[in-house]
């Protein structure tokens, strides 16, 4: 039998005699104190500190976990910008993982538009400006042809959660070359804070192809190679060397594709689907929390899913994403594919999405409508406007996923009121400077009856002596959860079905909280265990579950394994390994 390697490089998780684990390391002294996943920075016991020769480089007096966090918060909240508190934490996360992970999970409702969405997209900007430590891995085309050399020298053996961007569509802000590695770490992030996947089984990665953004290939600052994108056929080649070199070095890993382009979005996925397991968060994490929230409030409004009428704003990766998850979330409902199309209307630039429309691409052909669709309708210009859409469509819900700041104008949210009685809107697009709408505004439109959930997160909105939730609609509540549940199934491939059952799961949780469309974002790490769970069961059910040891567990037992797999933030204790070294 070949020797397991270790965790990493510099350590090892063992369990001893009396049945605890620890962590065997073999790197000691100034050393051991730089790596994130080791340092306790004041809270090295005495034995530690012996054993490990790092006596006289920490101060004399031990703390404890708890006031760690105490003098870390106190710290936190003098910073006086969300861009300064989120440099701040994540400066503690390079430092001390153990510590922020510790503090993350005591604020994490407070922390989380900190460190994730709006913030991110901030952090993302000015990425190179602010850069500090090494986290997470990043590959140019200037050494693609040496990927696996490359990966050799990330420290950890056994990642399991890749996210892996090529910066060409980073939230609703576009191209942002090398800054979009701040949002592959803010995701695996949440992994670990929400999902339980131990931070040492994660990589952030960078893919760098380049930027067509002047203004960064221009500043002398930036971190990224100074050229154009990689197009065409040195773009796969790119993608090909990369998941080659990751099936080869990491085995197990799932990988989560994050902010890909249009067009390139799909192609990626189809392309590598079958061949590591993958996802697209933009498509299908985006696309299973959007049918979550309209089962949801389909529920509220007292009607069934199959009784709207969807008009979904934006082709992109996130825009046919969520067309596509409702149109599944319509089938498994009852309705035929033909049915189920028929209920949905994509909306983009030229206005309804129809064949013979300039620029009309691959992946948007089955949305696509034919004039003999529309007759009837009454409309202006060439194409229908989103308003002549809602209007002659009569739609009940309203969905972007623009990034166009303010697209959803008044006369269009009042006309969805001839329809229904209660109109489903959520402008959805990240961050919170690109949302289509105010939900403010909608719940003042609509005197109330809008059912409105946002992507970036929103303050309640009092309305005529009335509170309003807006249901926060971020694939966090996906995310973590699916990558989990593959992860612990060993999943050999992310099906639809897992998709569609992480959707599912969703929708029958967000039950327990009322008048909600979304759960409150306080829940989200039991959110994400109950995804986990009927994730990794869909993975058994459709026999893609590689891992033997859970296929025949009762359903308790399998919620059991999946919680005792939840990494948490605690220090183990550090014991020198025979082999150490300075
Ligand atoms: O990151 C987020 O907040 C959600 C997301 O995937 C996106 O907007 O691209
Ligand atoms: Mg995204």
């Amino acid at each position: 039998m070949p020797v397991s390697p270790r965790v990493s490089r510099y350590y090892d998780v063992r369990r001893g005699e009396d049945g605890h684990r620890f962590l065997d390391v073999n790197v000691t002294g100034f050393s051991l104190l730089h790596i994130p996943l080791l340092n306790k920075t004041t809270a090295f016991t005495r034995e530690e500190r012996l054993a490990l020769g790092i006596e006289g480089l920490v101060p004399p007096h031990t703390s404890t976990l708890e006031e760690q966090k105490d003098r870390t918060y106190l710290r936190y909240l003098e910073q006086t910008t969300d861009l300064g508190r989120h440099e701040y934490l994540r400066a503690l996360q390079d430092r001390n993982e153990v510590l922020f992970y510790a503090i993350l999970a005591d604020h994490l409702e407070e922390m989380l538009p900190i460190l994730y969405t709006p913030t991110v997209g901030e952090a993302v900007r000015v990425f190179s400006h602010i850069y500090r430590y090494p986290r997470g891995f990043a590959v140019s085309t200037e050494d693609i042809g040496r990927v696996e050399d490359l990966l050799g020298n990330v420290p950890l053996n056994d990642v399991r959660m890749i996210v892996a961007t090529d910066s060409s569509a980073i939230l609703g802000i576009g191209d942002q070359g090398f800054g979009g590695m701040a949002i592959s770490i803010g995701k695996l992030s949440l992994y670990t804070a929400a999902g339980g996947v131990g931070p040492d089984k994660t990589l952030p990665v960078e893919l760098d192809v380049g930027t067509d953004r002047q203004d960064l290939i221009d500043d002398p600052l930036y971190l990224g190679v100074h050229h154009k994108r990689l197009t065409g056929s040195e773009y796969d080649e790119f993608l090909d060397r990369f998941v080659e070199g990751v099936a080869a070095r990491y085995p197990k890993a799932i990988i989560q594709w994050e902010d890909f382009a249009r067009g390139t979005a799909f192609r990626v996925l189809e392309r590598y689907r079958k061949v590591v397991p993958s996802f697209n968060d933009d498509i299908q994490g985006t696309g299973a929390m959007a049918l979550a929230g309209v089962i949801s409030a389909s529920r509220l409004k007292g009607e069934r899913l199959t009784d709207q009428v969807f008009v979904v704003v934006g082709a992109g990766a996130g825009g046919l994403g969520v067309a596509m998850a409702i149109r599944q979330g319509l089938m498994r409902a009852g309705l035929s594919y033909a049915d189920a199309n028929a209920r949905i209307f994509v909306v983009d630039r030229h206005g309804l999405l129809m064949h013979g429309q300039p620029g009309l691409e691959a992946f948007q052909l089955s949305f696509a409508r034919s004039p003999q669709d529309v007759a009837g309708w009454e409309v202006a210009g060439e194409w229908p406007t989103l308003h002549e859409v809602v209007v002659n469509a009569r739609a009940t819900s309203l969905l972007g996923l623009t990034g166009v700041p303010g697209l959803f104008r008044q006369p269009t949210v009042e006309a969805m009121l001839v329809n229904t009685a209660r109109p489903i809107v959520f402008p959805l697009s990240n961050p919170t400077s690109n949302v289509e709408a105010q939900p403010a505004d909608l719940v003042r439109w609509t005197h109330g009856a809008a059912i409105v959930a946002s992507g970036s997160p929103f303050a309640d909105v009092e309305y005529g002596g009335e509170r309003y939730p807006v249901g926060q609609g971020n694939n966090a509540f996906i995310f973590p959860g699916l990558g989990f549940g593959a992860v612990i199934s060993r999943a050999r491939e992310i099906t639809d079905g897992m998709v569609m059952e992480a959707a599912q799961t969703l929708a029958d949780e967000t039950a327990q909280y009322g008048e909600r469309v979304y759960p409150p974002v306080s829940a989200i790490r039991e959110i994400s265990l109950r995804v986990a769970v009927r994730v990794a069961r869909q993975a058994i059910n459709e026999g893609v579950c590689a891992e033997r040891r859970i296929r025949n567990l009762t359903d308790a037992e399998l919620e059991a394994f999946v919680r005792r797999r939840q990494w948490v933030p605690k220090y183990l204790p550090l014991r020198k390994a025979a082999d150490a070294r300075d």
